[in-house]
C-alpha cells in the first residue's frame, strides 16, 4: 500500500492541476472535483467537525462526508416541499469534474426528524447538507470529492481544498484501533419505564378496540452509561461486523452523535426505479438452530404478525401507486434474519411517473405504519398526545441524494443518541389488536440489544 505522504503529494498535485476546469469564480450552486484514490478503503476516517457516514459491509459501500460546503434546514408540515425547490435549484446549477474518469459524482446528505416539530436536539428538524470533503467507495474503488458553493475566490478554495487534505489523507496510515475487552454498560432510566410502557399499550389497545386506530407504533428511551468514552471508528466497525446486511449510520453536527444500525430502506430510486421495504412483524432469535428454525416458522404464521405486516404492505403499495406508472406485484412476505430479531419482510418495485424525485417519494412514504401506524393522522396524533419522549430522528429518515435528485433513504432504526459515555437507545413496537404488553416489551429489548452489544465494543 503507498504511504500517506505520498498519496498526499499525488492528490493534491492533481488538485492543482485539475481545480481550473472548475469555474469556481463565475456562476452559483456548488461545484465539485473527483479525485480517484488509489485504493478502495474499509472505513472512513473520524475528524472533528460535523460528519457523517454511512456504510454498508454486504454491498461493500462506504460513503462519508466532512465539513459543510452548503447546508440547508428547513421544519413544520412543508419541510419536504422547501428543500425540494432548493434542491431542484442545486440540480440546475450542481457543475462537477472528474478528471479520473471514476464514474463517480458528488452528494448530499437529507435527512429528517421523525415529525415536521421543531424539537430541541443538535441536529436540525430537517436537513440538506453538501459536504466540502467527501469519500465515496464502493466495488474496489474510491474517490474523494472536493466541493464548494460558488462563486468562490479560486485560490482561497484551492488553499482550503488542500487543507482538507493535510487533514484527512494522513489518518489513512493510522493503524486500525486496537479492540478493548468489552465494557459493561450500566442501564440508567427507561422512558416510559416498564409499569408506564404497561398503560401506554393498554391506552393504545383501547383506541384501537374502538376502531380508531389499526395500528400504532409506541417506543421508549433506555439511556445506558458507558464505563468509557464511546469510540465511534470502533462503534462503526463492530455495528458493520454485526450487522453487515444493515445501513450503519453515523451523523455528527455538534457535539452529540446519532448512530444507527438500520435493517430498513424507506426507498431506493434509480432513474426511474424505485424499490421500498416493508418490514414489520418481529421475532427473536435463538443459539440453537432447531428452535431458531422454530421461531422463523412461528413468525411466517403468526395471524396477530401476518396483520400487522400486511398494514404496512398495503400502505407503501398505496403510496408508491400514487407516484409510479408500473408496479409490480409485492414480493413477500419473506424473513430478514439479523443477529438479533427477524422480521417479516416484503419488497415492493415500480417505475415511476416522470420528474418524481427523493423528496415526492419521502413526502408520500414516510411515515410507514411500520414506526407510526393506520391510519396515518390518526396515528401520529395520537402518539403526539400520549408517547412520553420526544423521538427526535429515531424513525425520521436519512441517505445520501445525487445531484438528479435520485438517491435512497434509511429509516433511523435500531439508533442511538451518543454523548462522550451517556447513549439514548431508541426501539419501538407496532401495536395492533391482540398485542401483549409484556411480548411487545422484550420485542424492544431484542431492538435495543442491536446498538447496546456494539456499544460494549466501543
Ligand atoms: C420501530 C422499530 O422497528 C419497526 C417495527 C417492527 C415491528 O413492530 O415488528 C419491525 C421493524 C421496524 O419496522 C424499531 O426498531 O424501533
Amino acid at each position: 500500500m503507498l504511504q500517506s505522504l505520498q498519496i498526499l503529494d499525488q492528490l493534491k498535485a492533481r488538485l492543482r492541476e485539475s481545480v481550473g476546469r472548475l469555474p469556481l469564480a463565475s456562476g452559483r450552486g456548488p461545484a465539485s472535483l473527483i479525485l480517484e484514490l488509489p485504493y478502495a478503503l474499509a472505513r472512513a476516517p473520524d475528524l472533528d467537525g460535523p460528519r457523517f457516514q454511512f456504510a454498508h459491509s454486504d454491498r461493500g459501500e462506504l460513503r462519508a462526508g466532512y465539513g459543510i460546503a452548503a447546508e440547508w434546514t428547513a421544519e413544520g408540515p412543508a419541510r419536504l416541499r422547501n428543500l425540494q425547490q432548493i434542491a431542484h435549484d442545486l440540480r440546475a446549477t450542481w457543475v462537477q469534474s472528474d478528471p479520473d474518469e471514476t464514474g463517480f459524482n458528488g452528494f448530499g446528505l437529507l435527512g429528517f426528524a421523525a415529525t415536521p416539530h421543531a424539537v430541541a436536539d443538535d441536529l436540525p428538524n430537517a436537513l440538506l447538507w453538501l459536504p466540502e470533503l467527501a469519500l465515496r467507495a464502493h466495488g474496489g474503488q474510491a474517490a474523494l470529492v472536493l466541493t464548494a458553493h460558488r462563486p468562490t475566490d479560486p485560490a482561497a478554495q484551492l488553499a482550503r481544498w488542500e487543507a482538507w487534505l493535510d487533514r484527512w489523507v494522513p489518518l489513512l496510515d493510522r493503524p486500525t484501533l486496537a479492540p478493548l475487552t468489552s465494557a459493561h454498560l450500566d442501564p440508567l432510566a427507561s422512558t416510559p419505564d416498564r409499569p408506564a410502557w404497561r398503560d401506554l399499550v393498554a391506552e393504545a389497545l383501547a383506541e384501537i378496540a374502538q376502531n380508531r386506530l389499526e395500528k400504532v407504533v409506541v417506543c421508549r428511551r433506555q439511556r445506558l452509561l458507558g464505563h468509557r468514552r464511546f469510540d465511534f471508528d470502533r462503534l462503526n466497525a463492530a455495528l458493520s461486523y454485526l450487522f453487515p446486511s444493515c445501513q450503519v449510520i453515523n451523523i455528527r453536527r455538534q457535539a452529540a452523535s446519532f448512530v444507527a444500525a438500520t435493517p430498513e430502506r424507506l426507498f431506493t430510486q434509480r432513474r426511474d426505479r424505485v424499490e421500498a421495504d416493508a418490514l414489520a412483524g418481529t421475532a427473536s432469535r435463538a443459539e440453537d438452530s432447531d428452535r431458531d428454525a422454530a421461531i422463523t416458522l412461528g413468525l411466517q404464521s403468526c395471524e396477530k404478525n401476518l396483520r400487522e405486516h400486511r398494514v404496512v404492505v398495503e400502505a407503501v403499495r398505496t403510496a408508491l401507486s400514487q407516484c409510479c406508472r408500473r408496479l409490480e406485484p409485492p414480493e413477500g412476505p419473506s424473513i430478514l434474519q439479523l443477529n438479533n430479531a427477524q422480521h417479516l419482510w416484503t419488497r415492493l418495485r415500480g417505475e415511476l411517473h416522470p420528474g418524481v424525485d427523493v423528496f415526492e417519494l419521502a413526502e408520500r412514504l414516510h411515515p410507514t405504519p411500520a414506526t407510526n401506524g393506520q391510519p396515518r393522522a390518526a396515528a401520529r396524533a395520537w402518539l403526539d398526545a400520549h408517547e412520553p419522549l420526544e423521538r427526535g430522528w429515531y424513525t425520521g429518515a436519512a441517505g445520501l441524494i445525487e445531484p438528479d435528485l435520485t438517491g435512497e433513504l434509511w429509516v433511523l432504526l435500531r439508533c442511538a443518541r451518543i454523548l462522550d459515555r451517556t447513549a439514548d437507545l431508541y426501539a419501538g413496537a407496532g401495536l395492533v389488536s391482540g398485542s401483549d404488553p409484556e411480548s411487545e416489551w422484550q420485542e424492544t429489548e431484542h431492538k435495543l440489544a442491536a446498538m447496546s452489544t456494539a456499544l460494549q465494543f466501543a
